[in-house]
């Protein structure tokens, strides 16, 4: 039983605790062991507070009461800051060699998890893992958990995983069923390299135990899998189609499904999304089958969008109305979750909502680039060598990502792609490109949106306007991780002005996002290049499309036994005009590569102010400038130099404006001029002073 404490609001040593409530009827056998772990691990700790009651135990209250959502939206998410949970940024404590783990102590952990915790640097739980272990570990509840994204979500439900496993095999210890390996946890996940991560870092915890953690997703050898769970692994994580495929085969290792005691469900939203995983709900029957298993089962629900909702058009709202004759409504945080349990066969849950519908953290800074859709590779390009440093562009196709990969890869950039038509063993590799170096370019279709945690991502630059505001806040959770800073910048075109807005109305943001400041000034040597970068790529393409054709023919004569003759082998005008492209081509990379060799920023260049009268081309042999790009648009906001294109008040009108409803200025101008781009972000003052 847990019921509230009242806290003295003036006692100094509660500082930073929201609220305090106490459990009466915990185990104390269970406590006493960590506690003297975490005292011994920490010979300089001063004691660790116990209550003075012998069998009462207080810990910081969970944020949050079953099936209550309301009352969490209403704490900043200032006040549940990584500085009131784990501080990642507090290297001084972080690097000593003993880690203190005396924040862990009112949890009841395994000796080997305290171990794990201590190797890993985890002095202190973060606020989602703070608000839930208690329940999860203490209360054997389930948990329906939503924070920002890099809060340490996968944490909150691997951490009482692996604890239940290891108490359930001192258990079967004891009873004398030690050789049985029996599946005690399924981790289901949307994408194979977030299955992947979270096994990695389920492992790194559970390094100092016996538990085995093995994967199961598609693209890889099913063999090697196969053999994996012949070894019996405790946990298995998984992506639902090839788990399933398996499940099909009878796995024997699979066959236990319906007997597991934990099962977590990372990205539940996704995971849940009508028509995304046929295969997940095949796995729930096959899960929620044995009757006798049933509330005994502990379930994980975790997500940083789990309570965002959509305000529906009210055209739909009408339309829904006529057709069924019934007021419908907007679905609202708690009416969703409430579908989620239903949908698991969860029963009073324990709710946890940090991410006040949003999930965004504290420490991203968000702005926009507004330009025509032919402009978005001058930006790109201007940010990616304007500020260097490991930066993720999201694209809304595949068929987007590959043209921008070789663009970019014509302009010397460093990039690799990641989407769902590359070979598994190449989406690994590209990934592991893109850890292995500061300033690498991820290209990535949404498939890299939600949970991958790359150290270190400075950047997100949203190449198109997402389709979801789910979509943003995973895209743009890839940077500003676990209190670090970064930087999301989302190009907007005329024709993705709706989808802005509604973006910005689900979000709730009361202001338009602020323009990121641009040198208009070096945007003609951008263009340069990029343009040229563009038509190698046209040559280039014609050329091997021809190529291909010619190919085709030959095989086909070859396969015929026919000898082409020299004339028959190409239409001569073709032969010709492939001939120049090959040449144009060539001629145009060497053209570009020597422009490459000039810096575009001078060393000199400040940054602060634009050098109009300096031709960009001239100033190019003095060396790069560079400049980090979470600071640039910091101190355009304080400066107050940030623009926004679009009227705040209008903006956010309960209706969609038209597009005539909103100022667009520069926005239609260039839509309607499109033959003739015109750069016009945050430095329209800047412009005009210069004709001046
Ligand atoms: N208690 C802790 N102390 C220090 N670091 C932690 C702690 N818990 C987790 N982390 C680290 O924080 C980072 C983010 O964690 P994680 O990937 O679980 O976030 P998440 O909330 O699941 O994010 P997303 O919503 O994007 O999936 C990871 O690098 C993880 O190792």
């Amino acid at each position: 039983m847990w019921k509230p404490v009242h806290i003295n609001e003036f006692d100094k040593s509660l500082e930073g605790l929201i609220s305090i409530e106490e459990c009466s009827d915990y185990n104390e056998d269970l406590l006493s062991k960590p506690l003297k772990f975490s005292l011994l691990l920490n010979k300089q700790s001063k004691h660790i507070k116990k209550n003075k009651s012998k069998n009462k135990k207080t810990r910081a209250k969970p944020l949050h009461e079953r099936n209550d959502t309301k009352s969490i939206l209403d704490i900043s998410p200032s006040k549940q800051g990584f500085t009131n949970g784990a501080n990642f940024t507090n290297n001084q404590i972080l690097h000593e060699e003993e880690v203190n783990l005396e924040a862990w102590a009112n949890l009841p952990l395994q000796q080997p998890l305290l171990k794990a915790l201590a190797s890993l640097k985890f002095q202190k739980p973060t606020i989602i893992q703070s608000s839930t272990l208690p329940a999860a570990i203490l209360g054997k509840r389930d948990i329906l958990g939503a924070a920002e994204t890099g809060s340490g979500k996968t944490l909150a439900f691997g951490l009482p995983i692996l604890h239940g496993i290891l108490e359930s095999k001192v258990k079967s210890l004891s009873n004398g069923n030690d050789d049985k390996r029996p599946l005690y946890a399924l981790i289901l996940t949307p994408t194979r390299e977030l299955a992947m991560q979270v096994t990695q870092h389920l492992k790194k915890l559970a390094k100092y135990t016996d538990i085995k953690i093995s994967v199961v997703v598609g693209g890889l050898a099913v063999e090697k899998q196969l053999r994996l769970l012949s070894k019996g692994p405790e946990i298995v994580v998984a992506t639902p189609g090839r788990l399933w495929e398996l499940i099909e085969e009878n796995n024997e290792h699979l066959t236990q499904i319906n007997d597991i005691k934990y099962l977590a469900i990372d990205e539940t939203d996704r995971m849940l999304e009508k028509g995304h995983f046929q295969e997940l709900q095949k796995i729930l029957e096959m899960v929620n089958d044995d009757s006798n298993n049933k509330g005994k089962r502990q379930n994980f629900v975790f997500s940083a969008t789990l309570t965002l909702v959509h305000e529906l058009p009210k055209y739909i709202l009408m339309k829904r109305k006529m057709k069924f004759n019934s007021r419908i409504t907007n679905l609202t945080a708690s009416q969703k979750l409430q579908k989620i349990a239903e949908a698991l066969n969860i029963k009073n849950p324990k709710v946890v909502d940090l991410s006040q519908g949003k999930g965004m953290p504290t420490t991203l800074t968000e702005c926009k680039i507004t330009c025509t859709a032919q402009e978005k590779d001058y930006y790109t390009y201007y940010f990616i060598v304007k500020h260097p440093g490991r930066t993720l562009i999201f694209c809304n196709s595949i068929g987007c990502v590959r043209r921008l990969v070789t663009i970019l890869s014509l302009l010397n950039c460093n990039v690799v792609a990641l989407h769902s038509s590359l070979h598994q063993r190449q989406r690994l590799k590209n990934l592991d490109k893109f850890k292995g170096n500061d300033n690498c370019i991820l290209i990535a279709t949404d498939v890299a949106a939600r949970g991958l945690d790359i150290s270190n991502i400075q950047h997100v630059i949203h190449y198109q306007t997402p389709r979801t505001s789910e979509s943003y806040v995973h895209r743009s959770g890839r940077t500003a991780r676990a209190s670090n800073e970064g930087i999301t910048v989302l190009l907007v075109e005329p024709d993705e002005i709706q989808q802005y807005l509604r973006l910005c109305r689900t979000l709730g943001k009361t202001e338009d996002l602020p323009l990121f400041p641009i040198q208009e000034n070096y945007l003609d040597a951008v263009k340069k290049r990029v343009n040229l970068a563009r038509e190698i790529d046209k040559l280039e393409f014609k050329v091997k499309k021809s190529n291909s054709s010619t190919g085709w023919l030959q095989k086909a004569a070859e396969e015929m036994d026919i000898i082409l003759d020299d004339d028959l082998q190409k239409d001569p005008d073709e032969y010709d005009d492939s001939n120049n492209q090959k040449k144009a081509a060539t001629v145009k990379r060497k053209l570009l590569n020597a422009l490459l060799e000039k810096p575009i920023f001078p060393r000199s260049f400040s940054g602060k102010y634009p050098l109009s009268f300096e031709d960009p081309e001239v100033l190019l042999n003095q060396g790069a400038r560079e400049e980090n790009a979470v600071e640039v648009m910091r101190n355009a906001i304080e400066n107050n130099a940030v623009k926004h294109t679009i009227k705040t008040k209008r903006l956010f009108k309960s209706k969609i404006p038209k597009s005539d409803d909103i100022n667009l200025n520069s926005f239609l101008k260039q839509k309607n001029s499109k033959s003739k781009p015109n750069f016009k972000n945050g430095n329209n003052r800047k412009r005009k002073n210069r004709k001046r």
